[in-house]
């Protein structure tokens, strides 16, 4: 469980980006975070592992404090949360399979970072896991090598791979195709559901946190306006998140993209494809 109390943060530029946020997050529960751009969604998300330093309030996981801890103990608590990047941050120059074997890296002693030997666990959790996420003919790919969807599989495996007790996910289809930003979000409720594993999905596009989230917190002006289920999410509840934000024209795109894809397979079938 993830709890989050009357956490605050203003930047030193004045921007008071977050406003008195309190949420939990229970386990297996993945939650959407929506909201106009400047709500404060990334903010969030990054106050949770620290990487940026909230004002005040309190955060703990599993009941373990996440705020108040010094750089040693900040660094085994960040073992425990995976992120999941919208830019995917791979290193391009390596395979795959390094780069799901670099998730370990907050486990292993900086020898083992160095030379890159990880034990045979290591190793066969990270061919398990490039199995789950479809790859695993792909380890020994350079990562610049593949396509976005690919890349993105390659996130979420390294993410994996660190064991975490909470995901972190920034716009992790920001980058994606419609047709490919489903089959990632397919992908990351099924692992999420698999492993009991809590996450928070930074998500700018509202039809696909309504087809895929159990939860929606929307956030406006750094403050929860709304936190329900996606169908609870009514024009009016989506006026209060987004005001005079059109989120009609995402709607739109959405079932203009759905229609196209069912007409597509439709044509594949007629043709006995
Ligand atoms: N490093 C920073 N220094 C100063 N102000 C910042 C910083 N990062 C964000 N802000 C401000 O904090 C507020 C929230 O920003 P944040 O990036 O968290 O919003 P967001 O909802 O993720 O937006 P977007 O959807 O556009 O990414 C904004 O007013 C932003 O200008």
């Amino acid at each position: 469980m993830l709890e989050l109390i009357s956490l605050k943060k203003t930047y030193k530029t004045g921007d008071k980006a977050l406003d008195n946020v309190t949420i939990s997050v229970p386990k297996g529960q993945i939650v959407g975070l929506i909201g106009p751009s400047g709500a404060g969604k990334s903010t969030l998300i990054r106050c949770i592992n620290r990487l940026v330093e909230p004002t005040s309030g309190s955060i703990s996981l599993s009941g373990r404090a996440v705020t108040g801890l010094g750089h040693r103990d900040l660094r085994a608590m960040r073992r425990r949360i995976g992120m999941i990047f919208q830019e995917y941050a791979l290193v391009e120059r390596l395979t795959v399979m390094e780069n799901v074997l670099s998730g370990r890296l907050g486990y292993v002693g900086f020898w083992t970072s160095f030379t890159r030997h990880y034990s045979s666990d290591d190793v066969s959790r990270a061919y398990h896991l490039l199995d789950r996420v479809g790859l695993l003919d792909h380890a020994d790919k350079r990562a610049d090598a593949l396509s976005g969807g690919q890349r993105q599989r390659v996130g979420i495996a390294r993410a994996l791979a660190q064991e975490p007790e909470l995901l972190l996910v920034d716009e992790p289809t920001a980058s994606l195709d419609p047709k490919t930003s489903r089959q990632i979000m397919r992908l990351l409720t099924g692992i999420c559901a698999e492993r009991d594993l809590p996450a928070i999905v930074n998500i700018h596009d509202v039809p696909l946190a309504q087809q895929f989230m159990q939860r929606i917190v929307g956030l406006r002006a750094g403050q929860v306006v709304f936190d329900g289920a996606p169908s609870d999410l009514t024009e009016d509840a989506l006026s209060e998140i987004y005001g005079a934000e059109d989120w009609h024209a995402m709607r739109r795109g959405v079932e203009e993209d759905m229609a196209a894809e069912a007409d597509g397979i439709a044509q594949l079938e007629r043709i006995g494809a």
